[in-house]
This record gives C-alpha cells, sequence and structure tokens, in this order.
C-alpha cells in the first residue's frame, strides 16, 4: 500500500467531515508506509488521542476500500514522517525538523550585552546605568506598558457553545499546562467572535495560577511598532531579549505581519527560542496558516506545529446566552424573550452583538423603559436598517447554514452530501440575488468553486422553486429573514 493511499484516504476524508474538524485533526497527520504498516504521525499527543479515539476506525474502513479489501495495520505516533518517506504532497500543517536556530537566534546578542540586568517587572537601579541599560529600560518599560491583561476576559465570562466549545477545551489546556503539548496554540476565525477573549483568559489563568509568571500580550502591530523602534534606538538586543524572557507570548491578529519581512524574521527566531526554552507562544489569526498571504512559508508552517483551532460564529442558542451573561454582569434584567429577539436580528459576531446591547441597554436607562420587543426595534432601528441594506455573502450563508442546522464551514467545503449540497446552492443563488457580487466572486466565496457552478445553483433552485413547495418556502424565508 504507497503512501499516496494515504493521501487518497485524506481526500475521502475531507469530503467527509467538516472543514474545522479536518484541518484540526486530519490535515496535519503525516505518513510513512513501511513493511505493510501505516504509520501515522501526529503533531502532538493530543491530536494522537482525539484521532485515536474519534478518527482511527473510519480511516481504517477507507484505507481497506482503498486498498482492494486488505484491511492495512495503522499505527501512530506523534512525531514527523521520515525525511526519505514518500509523504507527497506535505500536508499543511507539516512538522518540520527543528532547524538550528538557537545559536542563529542569539549571535547577534553580545556576551556584554548578555551581562546587563534589567528586570521589566522591577526597574530598581542602585547604581547609575549606562546607555546600554537606559535604552533596555526605556525599551522594555514601553512594552511592558502596552502588554498589560484585560482582567475582564476570562474564562468565566467566557460563554461557551458548540461554535467555540474545541477553541475553549484548549485554550483551558494550555493555560493549566503552558509550554506544554500545544504549543504554539493558534487560534483562528472570522473577526469579532472570541479570539482575543480567550487569549486574555489563558494570559490571565496561567498568572492566577502562578503570579510571578511573565505574560505579554500585544497585537501583532504593536511588535512591528516596537522592533521599528528598538531599530531607531539602536536596541534590537533589549527588544529580543524582553520577548525571549517571557513565559508566555501572545501575539493577537498575525496576519497584520504580512509583508514585514523584517518583523517576521524576528518573530521566526523568538518564536523559535521561545518553543525550545519551553515558553508558551499563543497566536490569534483571521484564517487558517496556509492561507495567510504574503507570510513566509517556514512561518506558516512552524504555526502548525502545535495545535490550531477555529472559532466558529455563533448559533442562535449561543447568542442568547451571551447576551444574558452580558446583560447579567451590567445588572440588567433582560427576558429571555429579548435577547431571543436581539440574537435573532444580530447575527454576524458577538462584537456587534454587544454593541447592539450597550445601545438598547442605554436607551432604556435614558427613557426609563423596560426592554421589551417592540422597544428593542425602536433602539435599534438605524443598525437594523444598515443590516438590512447590506446582505453580505458572508450573512447569508451564516443564515442558511444556522436554518438548515449545519455549519458555515460545510457550505465552504467540498462534501457533496445531499444535506449540504442543497443548502449550498439555496446560499449561491441568494447570493446572486441579494448581493452585487459577480458570479466568480460568489464561487470564491462558497470555498473557491468556479463560476458555472455557482451558475448551475442559481437554475437549479428557480427549477426547484416551481416543482418543491418545501424549497419554495425555504427560499421565501430566507428572503424575508434577510431583507426584513
Ligand atoms: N463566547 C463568548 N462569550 C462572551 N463574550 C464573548 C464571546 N465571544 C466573544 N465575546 C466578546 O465579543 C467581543 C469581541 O471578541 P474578541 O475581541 O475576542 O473577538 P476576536 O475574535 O478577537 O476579533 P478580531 O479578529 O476582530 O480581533 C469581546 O468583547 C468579547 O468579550
Amino acid at each position: 500500500m504507497p503512501n499516496s493511499m494515504w493521501h487518497q484516504c485524506l481526500e475521502v476524508l475531507r469530503d467527509e467531515f467538516p472543514a474545522q474538524q479536518f484541518n484540526t485533526w486530519l490535515r496535519p497527520l503525516q505518513s510513512d508506509h513501511r513493511e505493510g504498516q501505516l504509520l501515522l504521525f501526529a503533531p502532538n499527543r493530543f491530536v494522537m488521542d482525539w484521532v485515536n479515539e474519534k478518527y482511527l476506525r473510519r480511516i481504517e474502513e477507507v484505507l481497506k476500500d482503498l486498498n482492494g479489501g486488505q484491511a492495512p495495520r495503522v499505527n501512530m505516533k506523534v512525531g514527523s514522517a521520515p525525511r526519505d518517506s514518500e509523504s507527497e504532497p506535505k500536508p499543511a500543517v507539516a512538522k518540520e525538523p527543528p532547524a538550528p536556530v538557537q545559536e542563529e537566534a542569539d549571535s547577534s546578542v553580545t556576551d556584554e550585552e548578555k551581562g546587563v540586568a534589567v528586570s521589566v517587572g522591577n526597574h530598581t537601579a542602585v547604581r547609575p546605568k549606562t546607555s546600554n541599560e537606559r535604552r533596555s529600560v526605556q525599551v522594555e518599560g514601553d512594552i511592558k506598558h502596552q502588554s498589560y491583561l484585560n482582567e475582564g476576559f476570562t474564562f468565566e465570562t467566557f460563554v461557551e457553545g458548540k461554535s467555540n466549545q474545541l477553541a475553549r477545551a484548549a485554550s483551558m489546556q494550555v493555560a493549566e499546562n503552558p509550554g506544554g503539548a500545544y504549543n504554539p496554540l493558534f487560534l483562528y476565525g472570522g473577526v469579532g467572535l472570541g479570539k482575543t477573549h480567550l487569549m486574555h483568559a489563558i494570559g490571565n489563568e496561567i498568572v492566577r495560577r502562578n503570579p510571578g509568571a511573565k505574560v505579554a500580550y500585544l497585537r501583532s502591530e504593536r511588535f512591528v511598532a516596537d522592533m521599528v523602534k528598538a531599530l531607531q534606538l539602536n536596541a534590537i538586543n533589549e527588544f529580543k531579549r524582553y520577548y525571549r524572557s517571557v513565559d508566555a507570548l501572545l501575539i493577537d491578529d498575525i496576519q497584520f505581519f504580512a509583508r514585514k519581512e523584517r518583523s517576521q524574521e524576528e518573530f521566526f527566531h523568538t518564536f523559535n527560542a521561545l518553543l525550545e526554552g519551553g515558553q508558551q507562544v499563543i497566536v490569534t489569526c483571521d484564517r487558517f496558516p496556509k492561507e495567510i498571504v504574503d507570510m513566509e512559508e517556514r512561518l506558516k508552517s512552524r504555526f502548525g506545529w502545535g495545535l490550531t483551532v477555529m472559532v466558529e460564529p455563533p448559533e442562535l442558542e449561543t447568542r442568547v446566552a451571551i447576551l444574558m451573561k452580558k446583560a447579567d454582569q451590567a445588572n440588567v434584567k433582560l427576558s429571555s424573550e429579548a435577547a431571543f429577539f436581539i440574537a435573532q436580528k444580530i447575527r454576524s459576531n458577538v462584537r456587534e452583538l454587544e454593541g447592539a446591547l450597550r445601545l438598547v441597554i442605554a436607551n432604556a436607562h435614558f427613557t426609563g423603559s423596560e426592554i421589551t420587543p417592540p422597544f428593542i426595534r425602536e433602539s435599534l432601528k438605524d443598525l437594523l436598517a444598515l443590516h438590512e441594506k447590506q446582505v453580505s455573502i458572508d450573512n447569508i450563508q451564516r443564515t442558511v447554514a444556522e436554518y438548515y442546522k449545519i455549519k458555515v464551514a460545510d457550505l465552504l467545503s467540498k462534501r457533496r452530501t445531499r444535506t449540504v449540497t442543497r443548502p449550498r446552492q439555496v446560499a449561491m443563488a441568494l447570493s446572486k440575488e441579494l448581493t452585487n457580487h459577480s458570479l466568480p466572486e460568489i464561487g470564491d466565496a462558497f470555498g473557491g468553486r468556479d463560476h458555472t457552478t455557482v451558475l448551475h445553483a442559481c437554475k437549479k433552485i428557480v427549477e426547484l422553486q416551481e416543482t418543491d413547495p418545501g424549497i419554495r418556502e425555504d427560499y421565501q424565508n430566507f428572503m424575508r429573514l434577510l431583507t426584513t
């Protein structure tokens, strides 16, 4: 059984499982086939245990089918496939053998500079500082100033739902065991879905468990700005030393590193030094590592060394739970009817949901009114009007997925089961009817499909509306949901 069979097996599994599951658990596996045995390599123990428990039986069945009915021997191991394995094409989140980066990373730090002792948490100096030390304090002081965690973003204030369960579980594991098996932790997903919240929750939990821990949180633009400043001040070694001295480095919205070659280079070395030192790295991004444009391949590949988890848009029940929690935190009584009403109207992301709630609460305080659905409708009039005018493909996908109780990722995936293809066609037809996007743009937004597929979907849905009352009703419901 050649290794290529593993890639055929992956293709089958890709169609069977939602993209999030496939990307998180199956895609990172590497294969090596020797002496009638297929060895699968997982990047870490978490992935290995999970695959063993949830997917191995299915993997064996698919391989048996592909192998003419003969059951192969499959074993799993943590690590990477040997260099000489025929494992082609390379998986998206392959684990490369560690490069000798430590030496390279530290080569520019001279002995004299290594000897400069500046504690970030405690700036007391007992003798006049040298110019080097003054620079250190300035650079590190600036960095520390930017690194505070938001104390309100904790696990307690984070509402768990189907859409974020895995991300929350992985974050909790990392908080309990920083620098352990899931390093780096890469959280990705659309805007305003709670990635930053989870990242701070990990940082806060690390500090709660170990008050002496040094946790640095910053947005990636800040890392770039600090680095530029350090270069201008001729203090790049202090910059390096600071970032390599933390117990956990939390970098938010890594996609802004795109095209910043020098920052990517610097971050790459920092990243390696931290991983080798057993310090935790957590990164958030708006997309899967492989899909980040203008980012060095070696950096993208390294992001996949630990654990990559997606945060999905919350479904209706979670949106209601979030609203109830936020109202509770603001000491405001919100009926479940009112929460439900807002959650049905605002589907885009949690940030918008929070904004809408704030507006309703402020209006209620101001007018002394009770928060009822008619009052909410009036309070959110402008916001809802704006939403109604801006029907986006994104919005259509969320609405359709929610309606048919499938995931947005399913609509974008290659799965061809009936439960997914029909909703996908409906969503494509609605995108054509309600937005100004072209057929190729719509195809792109549905997992990179060809424009002819979109055209076919539009025709099919027109046809079905004539012959299938169920589809006609669904379609009318969508038109109402999306435009009123
Ligand atoms: N599950 C949740 N429970 C409670 N609050 C949440 C949840 N998800 C998101 N939020 C809240 O929504 C707001 C936006 O979340 P956050 O800033 O973490 O999003 P993000 O995914 O990092 O977005 P961006 O990519 O734009 O940075 C925050 O105020 C956060 O507290």
